[in-house]
């Protein structure tokens, strides 16, 4: 193996890596660079980080044919969205191409054994995300860097849904009391309303609250949740946002700042009538649903099904959903708050079955998933996923289970990002 040359090599850039980067070859080995994109000529800094070989990127010297001047005027120091430079187009055709071949690459699975639906493209590439993490950076709220992990301060911000695109400007001044005390602040949104939470490091003090306080009323917002470190949040004004559950608008849905949304609401209606389509339950079906959150997949669901029994850690999204049940008189719903394993081997235990299994697990995937479904006899599973390295290793573990793939349909749900929504099913 060749010593890594020290000053700045000249590369073409070939594909687009799993987790965004344009990939290279050097010396019969694979390079990693941030912010290259197909058919770019690049000058890059060789370093080797662990296992991996990445390129620093110096300079672009030849733009490939999909790159763009970035439409952000941050781009070129906030690490929000990493594929502004490259034209929607094409960012769409790689996030189809990287579900594609990290199934067969990291789960055996060829893309001619199943069906492989047209690409789900979301409404809008810009003004979309109702939701969105910050951190305090220097007195300012922002997000992490292009190619650092320092926080660069953003006060507007182009991604977010029109209510929420300057309140990381108008938010920090006011939380300046309680910066040094928390680790994250959390927008939500939803429509014209706009709540906040804060997880905290410790515990929530008279001070933290009189801050809070103080910005929900100077900016009009509905309500505010100061999450201590252990304990129960703290509730100031109405920060659940009341939304409509996709499909069945009878039914409310609640959304929290300090529980999981899904980024892009018109998205997320795709990708849950996806997911009731490709699971095609019928009336006499009893589902399981794993990873169920505040319920957006469960009222859509259960209204074609005979029951649906959904299982979710966060007490927040148990209440949440369970609230939406009430409210909408959705009486075939029931909740387990707990791991979703744990409670699966539970279930397990008692005897139980199901016809069929939706999990929408985070990124880190559902191991163990397959021997479970297959032991509770369910005869169809829809995985909904967001990272496509956990789809691909519990999709080849759900194949060994003796489940075969049918149809696998990516989701536009993060544009300007290499981040991507699958939602995959199988059948025995
Ligand atoms: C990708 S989100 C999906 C939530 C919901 N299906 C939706 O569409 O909004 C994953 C959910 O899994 C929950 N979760 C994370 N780890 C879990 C575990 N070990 N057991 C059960 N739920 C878990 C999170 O709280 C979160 O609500």
């Amino acid at each position: 193996m060749q010593p890594l040359p020290d000053t700045p090599i000249e590369l073409t850039i070939e594909r687009l890596g799993q987790l965004g980067e344009g990939v290279a070859s050097w010396d019969g080995r694979t390079v990693f660079i941030p912010g290259a994109f197909p058919g770019d000529v690049v000058r890059v800094h060789l370093e080797q980080q662990g296992r991996v070989l990445r390129g620093h990127l110096r300079q672009v010297l030849t733009d490939g044919a999909d790159r763009r001047p970035s439409p952000c005027a941050l781009s070129s120091d906030c690490g929000g969205c990493d594929w502004l430079e490259l034209a929607e187009p094409a960012q769409r055709a790689a996030k189809q191409e990287i579900v594609l071949s990290t199934l067969e690459h990291l789960g055996r699975l060829p893309r001619n054994t199943y069906t492989v639906r047209p690409l789900l493209v979301a409404p809008r590439d810009f003004g979309y995300r109702r939701r969105s993490v910050l951190h305090f950076a220097k007195g300012a709220l922002g997000f992490f860097g292009r190619r650092s992990h320092e926080r660069v301060p953003i006060s507007v911000c182009g991604a977010l849904t029109p209510v929420l695109t300057a309140l990381p400007g108008q938010l920090a001044p006011l939380l300046k009391p309680l910066a040094k005390d928390a680790e994250e602040v959390h927008l939500l949104a939803e429509g014209q309303k706009a709540s906040f939470a804060v997880m905290m490091t410790g515990p929530v003090s008279a001070r933290h609250l009189e801050a809070a306080e103080a910005a929900l009323r100077a900016l009009r917002l509905e309500g505010a949740v100061l999450v201590p470190k252990e304990g129960s949040p703290r509730l100031l004004g109405k920060p659940a946002l009341r939304s409509l559950s996709p499909l069945r608008p009878e039914v409310p849905l609640y959304l929290r700042p300090d529980a999981f949304a899904q980024a892009h609401a018109e998205a997320n209606v795709g990708l849950v009538t996806s997911a009731i389509y490709e699971l095609g339950a019928r009336e006499t079906d009893s589902v399981l649903e794993l990873y169920s959150g505040n319920g957006n997949f469960t009222f859509p669901l259960a209204a074609t099904a005979a029951s649906v029994l959904g299982v979710e850690s966060s007490p927040v999204g148990v209440e949440l959903a369970q609230r939406s049940a009430r409210e909408g008189g959705v009486a075939n719903v029931r909740f387990i708050q707990g791991d979703a394993r744990r409670v699966v081997q539970g279930l397990i235990g008692e005897k139980r079955t199901f016809e069929l299994c939706l999990a929408d697990p985070p990124r880190t995937g559902a191991p163990g998933l397959a021997l479970q479904v297959s032991s509770l006899g369910v005869k169809r599973v829809v995985y909904v996923a967001c990272d496509p390295a956990s789809l691909a290793r519990d999709a080849a573990d759900l194949v060994k289970a003796g489940y075969r793939p049918l149809a696998l349909q990516v989701v536009d749900m993060f544009p300007q990002t290499h981040h991507v929504e699958a939602v995959m099913s199988f059948e025995r």
